[in-house]
């Protein structure tokens, strides 16, 4: 008999390593529902994350998404795409792994610049080059890696199949 596919999966990464993608294709195959906390974010902000950062700065974000992370009415079982800051900020990390299972979207730098080729609705990088791009992920990443690090999963994200993130999460 298989097992019950029960609680939050939270995906975490950074910028492009298909945390949005990957999380409806997870829950279509749990027959589950997705929240992106990004989406939830500019449904709160009544604006979109660029006009949100422009009229409040990052700081001003992190405590809105971090608000929304916490209040956030999260079905039995679902899986979350979260931003790819958020598990930097405040107690998020902690939080995210007493509320559900955590998976963390490893990608390399080269591999991230060539998924953000679309950098319009991220205010971080819109208006950076490729070059400038991959030395700012080469330094982010190493600020942000022993936060992502604390998953309770950790995958290569390149070509990973939603079957292989379903099998990892439910194995
Ligand atoms: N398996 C894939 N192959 C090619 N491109 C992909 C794949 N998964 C996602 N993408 C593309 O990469 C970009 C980043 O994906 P997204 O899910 O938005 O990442 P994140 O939410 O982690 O920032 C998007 O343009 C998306 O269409
Ligand atoms: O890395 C970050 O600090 C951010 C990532 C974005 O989400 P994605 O990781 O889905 O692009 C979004 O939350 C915001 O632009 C800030
Ligand atoms: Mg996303």
């Amino acid at each position: 008999m298989e097992q019950q596919k029960k609680g939050i999966i939270f995906l975490i990464g950074f910028m492009g390593c298909g945390k949005s993608t990957k999380a409806k294709q997870l829950a279509q195959r749990l027959s589950c529902p997705v929240i992106d906390l990004d989406d939830e974010i500019v449904k709160a902000a009544g604006q979109s994350i660029t006009d949100y950062f422009a009229a409040h700065g990052e700081a001003g974000f992190r405590i809105l998404e971090r608000e929304t992370l916490h209040e956030f009415a999260y079905p039995e079982t679902c899986v979350v795409a979260t931003g790819g800051g958020l598990p930097c900020f405040f107690d998020n990390m902690d939080w995210i792994n007493l509320h559900g299972k955590s998976v963390y979207l490893k990608m390399e730098p080269a591999q991230l610049v060539s998924r953000l080729q679309k950098r319009e609705k991220r205010p971080l990088i819109k208006d950076m080059d490729d070059p400038t791009l991959l030395q700012f992920i080469e330094q982010k990443l190493g600020e942000r890696e022993p936060f992502y690090s604390q998953a309770t999963y950790i995958l290569n994200a390149f070509d990973l199949s939603a079957e292989e993130l379903e099998k990892t999460v439910f194995p």
